[in-house]
């Protein structure tokens, strides 16, 4: 299957109901593999955050330099037409300006002209004992509301524990929290920093925060694609 053949308003539906929406399987087991396998390709890379040096967590990820490697770049190129209905959608509710043009190309020299330059994608590898924060991933003024994480191993073999994690804060309320078992080749769409509930006078945005819980035993890998540019 590939993104644009997602059956759209379900998940948009999902996004509003859940906070989140789960596509079906977009990635084949080897596809999955060999996008894990860069991990090991330094290269490929502009740079490796060690998570627990900032207090992010435990574990390694790596942003990936310009060129992004072919498979990557066509998911990003691929999701960011499909997000944009529901970017909008959500700024319309929220009454926020919404500078997302169609093409995300133009997209990114807005962001480049901005200063926010650099990469964003990037490919997660978590052992026995690695967690990721609760953490949002804006990286500047210019923000696209919505993000994309696949996983790539299969959950209960290749690793346990490590599930996907959203908290929600909802207006004069306690946090709302909903975890996430990624299937391999399947990928997790969520918010980078609000998204619209409704509220007593109309919608309120809730601010949300993702990270992943400890993983017990084995290995977890996860391509994150984030679709503007980092300062
Ligand atoms: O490894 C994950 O499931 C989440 C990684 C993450 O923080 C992201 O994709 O932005
Ligand atoms: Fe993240």
């Amino acid at each position: 299957m590939k993104p644009d053949e997602l059956g759209w308003s379900a998940l948009a539906a999902e996004l509003d109901e859940h906070g989140c929406a789960l596509t079906p399987q977009l990635l084949s087991p080897a596809g999955c593999r060999e996008l894990s396998a860069l991990y090991d390709e330094p290269d490929r890379f502009r740079a490796t955050i060690d998570l627990a040096r900032y207090r992010f967590g435990s574990g390694q990820y790596r942003y990936f330099s310009y060129p992004l490697p072919e498979p990557v770049a066509a998911l990003r190129a691929a999701f960011y037409p499909l997000l944009l209905p529901i970017a909008r959608d959500w700024a319309a509710r929220l009454r926020r300006p919404a500078p997302w043009p169609d093409d995300l190309g133009e997209w990114l020299a807005q962001c480049h002209e901005a200063g926010q330059t650099r990469p964003t994608p990037i490919l997660l590898r978590y052992g026995p004992g690695d967690w990721n924060a609760l953490h949002r991933d804006l990286y500047g003024d210019l923000v696209f509301p919505l993000q994309v994480v696949f996983g790539l191993d299969e959950p209960g073999a290749d690793h346990t524990g490590g599930e996907f994690l959203l908290v929600e804060q909802r207006p004069r309320a306690q946090s709302r929290g909903t975890s996430t078992v990624l299937p391999q080749g399947h990928a997790l769409i969520f918010t980078t920093r609000d998204r619209p509930v409704r509220s007593a006078r109309g919608w309120s945005a809730a601010p949300v925060r993702h990270g992943v819980s400890t993983v017990r035993t084995g290995r977890r890998h996860t391509l994150g694609l984030v679709f503007h540019d980092a300062a």
